[in-house]
């Protein structure tokens, strides 16, 4: 497919990643126009949309009708708000979808919803037929920065986050940006702190724009649109570089050893914790362990802690609501991180501000006794 022409308020961002090369088109009010311009120029004619209850209700109709009128025929499937839905059921129930409706390897299945309808449907756009094409509509911040970009798919086990899944990039992201005025307060913090955490890995620069401008951001003006494209451009930097997670791109996991760790501790009950939240005191936390570890200033953790506390974010384990969850199970959490080797903690770590590097063979002794300090702070 040609790359979309983006319109002056829209942004665009390419993956160079060879006969699996996509753009990123983020701006307000694409998903009406995502059938004519972008989705019928695809070869297939047959689509299978995937969203949630909450976007389904008011996106699905103006994404069907758009697709219905450029002559591609498009199914549904509306499934439960959460990261539960990220599971085994759910992955039969969209394959079987998939199937039904004959989409063939031309043909589509879009995500239209945040990150977990993003990685659900992705996992299964990857493994019908061993690979369908596969377009991303996300609708929460998270997903316009993050989770959409990148190939990333997958769901939870009971062994925990992310577990099952493959690689299997889009063909297309649309990052609607108009969608996100309708989200919770709540939704797009946890949506920010992952574009705190690009700033933190190596753009120091940015961090120090977004302590100025997250209020911009937050309201909706051109900064909004200027910290989604820088994300998504920083994200797009990393993936093109190193897709499969050899080596570099584990620094996009920053916080992610301890957010996922509190996750599947709290039993990806949103009503206590969400990704995003998980992530931002993941990486107070994987600041914190540096300063410990003589690698960090503690004034960087704390310089981090501050601007998440700033916009509403929980930094500390015991923001969490309910009982604080046992040091061991969040130590078993970790050793199923997916950067273990060969028994070894991997973890994101930091000599400050936008200096994060990969530290292998990281003592699960030192992480623990770490992790009980906190506790009884
Ligand atoms: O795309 C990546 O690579 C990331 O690590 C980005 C993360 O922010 C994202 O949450 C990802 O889905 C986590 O991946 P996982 O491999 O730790 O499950």
């Amino acid at each position: 497919m040609n790359a979309p022409s983006p319109r002056p308020n829209e942004r665009l961002v390419h993956l160079a990643l060879g006969d699996r090369a996509y753009d990123i088109l983020i701006g307000p009010g694409l998903i009406a126009r995502a059938g004519g311009e972008f989705i019928s120029r695809l070869k297939g004619r047959r689509a299978a949309i995937i969203t949630d209850e909450n976007v389904g209700a008011r996106y699905l109709s103006p994404l069907m009708d758009s697709l219905q009128t450029d002559g591609v025929e498009a199914v549904s499937l509306t499934l439960p708000v959460g990261e539960k839905t990220k599971s085994f059921d759910n992955l039969a129930a969209v394959t079987d979808m998939v199937l039904s409706a004959r989409i063939e390897r031309n043909d589509a299945v879009i995500a239209l919803g945040g990150g977990v309808i993003g990685d659900l449907a992705g996992f299964a756009a990857g493994i019908v037929r061993r690979g369908v094409r596969f377009v991303q509509i996300p609708t929460s911040l998270l997903a316009q920065v993050d989770s959409s970009v990148g190939g990333k798919t997958g769901i939870n086990t009971r062994h925990g986050k992310n577990l099952l899944g493959v690689f299997h990039q889009p063909d297309l992201v649309l990052a609607d940006t108009a969608v996100l005025d309708s989200l919770s307060p709540r939704e797009f913090r946890a949506g920010y702190a992952e574009i705190v955490k690009y700033g933190l890995i190596d753009k120091p620069y940015f961090f120090h724009w977004l302590e100025r401008h997250w209020k911009q951001v937050f309201e909706g003006g051109p900064e909004r649109i200027e910290a989604i494209a820088v994300s998504c451009q920083a994200k797009a930097d990393v993936v093109v570089e190193d897709e499969r997670e050899t080596g570099r791109r584990a620094l996009l996991n920053l916080g992610h050893t301890f957010g996922h760790a509190l996750e599947a501790a709290t039993a990806y009950d949103s009503s206590r914790l969400v990704h995003g939240e998980g992530v931002a005191i993941g990486m107070v936390l994987a600041h914190r362990f540096s300063a410990r570890l003589n690698l960090a200033s503690p004034d960087d953790a704390a310089r981090v802690a501050a601007h998440l506390s700033e916009v509403g974010l929980p930094t500390e384990m015991w923001d969490i609501p309910g009982e604080l969850p046992p040091t061991e199970i969040l130590m078993e959490a970790i050793a199923q991180d997916k950067k273990v080797k060969g028994g070894k903690l991997t973890f994101i770590l930091t000599r400050g501000i936008g200096q994060s590097f990969v530290a292998d063979e990281v003592p699960a002794s030192e992480v623990m006794a770490f992790l009980e300090g906190m506790r009884n702070q």
